[in-house]
């Protein structure tokens, strides 16, 4: 009979079959996470439609239909990792390089700069919408935009949205504490509750957050009001101070309640 390495260890198989459960169970929640607000999710719709076709070209005896399905699907994890080569290499970058606590630094100093600059662009009435990434992915609206991957400053934003620059229209996304795109394009909302009053811009910071648990920044060129959008609700009027509270109230919060397991590694 083959001895297992494992069986040296005081653990018996049972315990193993439970790590090892636990430990899929573990990757395929964060994949999920990973996953949800990006493209992966209309592939994965696609994937199971040539899947069903493929089981049904099969029962029909449809050959050629079922051969060519065929192909497509035992070429799927090369296709795969063609279609999702930067969101990889983006995770790998991240696994390597930036471990918890340096991301939180960063998405802290983030805020400050993000409170900094709410602050000056309100002073001279500058429209700006910024947008920060928490759980669910916001890489479909990054992809409607154009690439930063820079520091998040007071100064780099207010010069994304000086009035006349390529990318002052549009919102601004940070993720993990960077300022990964300017010039992106967000959902408006739909909600018939939402003032008639409100511009696309405050309407794109609502919609955003309502698809996703996003904190969406907006600052109006008209009034030179502060904005902040959460879960779908707008907060107005307000000043910088307040929502420099907002920002680490809900980013702090959101650490101190998760439950460890929960928590972002990547
Ligand atoms: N879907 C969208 N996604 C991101 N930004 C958008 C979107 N729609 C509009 N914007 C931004 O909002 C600007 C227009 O703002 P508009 O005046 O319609 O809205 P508003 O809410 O009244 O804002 P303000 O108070 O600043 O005038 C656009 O030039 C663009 O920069």
């Amino acid at each position: 009979m083959t001895e297992h390495w494992f069986s040296y260890l005081p653990l018996s198989r049972w315990w193993l079959d439970v790590i090892d459960i636990l430990l899929v169970a573990f990757l395929l929640y964060r994949v999920m996470l990973l996953l949800r607000g990006t493209r992966a999710v209309q592939m994965a719709a696609g994937l199971a439609v040539i899947i069903v076709v493929y089981f049904a070209a099969k029962a029909l005896e449809l050959y050629t239909l079922h051969w060519l399905l065929g192909t497509v699907l035992s070429s799927l994890f090369l296709l795969i990792i063609i279609v999702f080569q930067d969101d990889i290499r983006r995770v790998l970058t991240q696994m390597g390089q930036t471990p918890f606590l340096k991301t939180r630094v960063k998405t802290f100093q983030a805020m400050e700069e993000v409170a900094k600059a709410a602050s000056t662009l309100a002073e001279t009435k500058t429209g700006a919408l910024m947008v920060l990434e928490r759980e669910i992915g916001l890489g479909d609206y990054l992809e409607s935009g154009v690439p930063v991957d820079g520091r998040v400053t007071r100064e780099l934003l207010c010069t994304i949205f000086h009035p006349g620059t390529p990318l002052h229209d549009g919102a601004v996304i940070i993720r993990d504490g960077r300022l990964a795109g300017a010039g992106c394009v967000l959902p408006l909302t739909t909600n018939p509750d939402v003032s008639k009053r409100l511009g696309t811009r405050h309407r794109a910071a609502i919609g955003v957050t309502e698809h996703t648990d996003a904190v969406a920044v907006v600052v109006s060129e008209e009034t030179g009001s502060i904005s902040v959008a959460i879960a779908g609700k707008i907060t107005r009027g307000i000043d910088s101070g307040t929502l420099r509270r907002i920002l680490h109230n809900t980013f702090s919060l959101e650490e101190e309640e998760r439950p460890w397991w929960k928590r972002r590694l990547i």
